[in-house]
């Protein structure tokens, strides 16, 4: 089990900058409303992330399908953006790379290599389609809508490359996952008879990893997908509780929910020391950010709501942020996550003797470092007052990642509510993508192509050239 420790966001340690225990315990009648607001849309079917957790039939059919046709591939070529993307690339960091120390060159060979294109910009996509042998690659596209324009743009070229390759054959190389009736991606399934993979549709892309979007990828690349869902199974247990003190989802909700609107602290940095879990602090971004940066309630009053999530990593940035951190602006809390084992350990040797600058080094280790560091910059900025909390994986494996991405996917939910805003949607994200379609011409979106050459001309005094 993880271990959640917010001593340091509270006003015992912190003294007046710490929010106060009695605002947090004041927060659970509002909690115990989150609590059930959330069972009652679980139970709506309007929130499906949940149930993602007992999907053992999903489980059985990836895993066959990664152990069967998807070991004919040395390659597994995810297309995928945002909520399609985040999770697999938080996975393949985290658990792939242990893995692969592992394994001795024979088993290196049978596990695909995984790739996750998440932008669009032609100097990376067209050097990587030349260079990767489309012979013994699978392109899985992943999208729940079936018509984001950066992955069906990816699409296009990686479909013609196939077919001049392989002419009918190119369905082979192709996999879609997707929505499972909803969406042109859907269609196009049907049409051409490509395989496919269900995402539930009550489950949205950022709250998706744990469904087939990031199972597949996970399990090509050998990773225990069962024990993923054991982990979420168990945070989704230690949830179930409306006792706010007992629910560590609850109470990482309301802290950062009581220093937003108490102590005026709405950037939320999440700060792992650890290079494998740091693309979790990038997965959490886009969640934490789409789901809670909102102008309106769910009554629909304008609230502009929503923290500002900023990823950052130990040690490294001790030497680029944590100034900031500890004697800028009061305006932000610190989430530090990290690993209690870290498996194999490098020491450092003893040398230099006579330079205490140095000697002192000798006789510990890289990971013994990072940890002293990691609770250093915690001391220190609990010393000045700078509200922070730690989160503390076992070690890094399977059964830890999915207890903790269920804990911040639910904690996301509560903090929904207790902003009194829908986290499931994305509204905001939709009027710069009728002025893409309106731009290049997408038949229906006139108006916008109108709205946007009314309203950009620009004045040649504002730009330098
Ligand atoms: O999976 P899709 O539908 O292609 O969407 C990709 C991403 O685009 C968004 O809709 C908007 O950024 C995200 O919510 C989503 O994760």
């Amino acid at each position: 089990m993880l271990t959640f420790d917010y001593n340091n966001m509270l006003a015992p340690r912190l003294g007046g900058r710490g929010i106060d225990p009695a605002s947090l315990d004041a927060m659970a009648g509002r909690f115990r409303e989150a609590h059930a607001d959330t069972a009652r849309r679980r139970e709506a079917g309007e929130i499906g992330f949940f149930a993602l957790a007992d999907a053992n039939a999903v489980v059985d059919e990836i895993q066959t399908f990664a152990d069967g046709q998807g070991q004919a591939f040395s390659n597994l070529v995810v297309l995928g953006i945002g909520g399609s993307a985040l999770g697999t690339i938080a996975l393949r960091t985290a658990l792939l790379h242990p893995l692969w120390n592992e394994l001795d060159d024979e088993e290196r060979d049978y596990y695909p290599r995984i790739y996750v294109l998440d932008n669009i910009d032609p100097a990376t996509i067209g050097p990587f389609l030349d260079r990767i042998d489309l012979g013994r690659t699978l392109f899985n596209i992943v999208s729940k809508s079936g018509g984001t324009a950066e992955t069906m743009s990816q699409y296009l070229i990686v479909r013609e490359r196939l077919q001049a390759a392989f002419g009918e054959d190119y369905r082979r190389h192709l996999l879609f996952t997707t929505d499972p009736e909803k969406g042109v991606l859907r269609a196009l399934a049907g049409e051409e008879q490509i395989p496919t993979l269900p995402i539930p549709s009550n489950v949205g892309g950022r709250f998706s990893v744990l469904s087939s979007v990031g199972l597949l990828p996970a399990a090509m690349a050998g990773i225990d997908i069962a024990a993923l869902l054991e982990g979420a199974r168990d945070m989704v247990a230690k949830c179930e509780t409306d006792d706010l003190r007992a629910n560590p989802a609850g109470v990482f909700a309301a802290l950062q929910y009581l220093a937003d609107t108490e102590r005026q602290a709405p950037i939320h940095v999440m700060m792992p020391y650890s290079d494998r879990l740091r693309d979790v602090a990038d997965w959490f971004r886009q969640l934490w950010a789409e789901s809670l940066g909102k102008q309106r309630t769910r009554e629909g009053s304008e609230v502009f709501a929503g923290p500002t999530p900023v990823k950052s990593l130990g040690a490294t940035d001790q030497h680029s942020q944590v100034q900031l951190y500890v004697e800028g602006p009061f305006d932000k809390t610190i989430t530090f996550l990290s690993e209690a084992d870290f498996g194999p350990d490098v020491p450092i040797p003893s040398a230099y003797e006579h330079h205490a600058e140095l000697a002192y080094l000798g006789g510990h280790s890289m990971g013994e470092l990072l940890r002293t560091e990691m609770l250093a910059t915690e001391a220190a900025l609990a010393q000045r007052g700078r509200m922070n909390m730690s989160i503390e994986i076992p070690r890094v494996d399977a059964h830890a990642l999915g207890e903790l991405m269920m804990m911040l996917q639910i904690a996301t939910v509560y903090a929904g509510h207790f902003y009194g805003i829908d986290p499931l949607d994305q509204p905001g994200v939709e009027l710069g993508k009728q002025l893409t379609y309106g731009i290049m011409g997408r038949p229906g979106f006139e108006q916008a192509r109108a709205e946007w050459e009314g309203r950009t001309p620009k004045d040649d005094a504002f730009i330098i050239r």
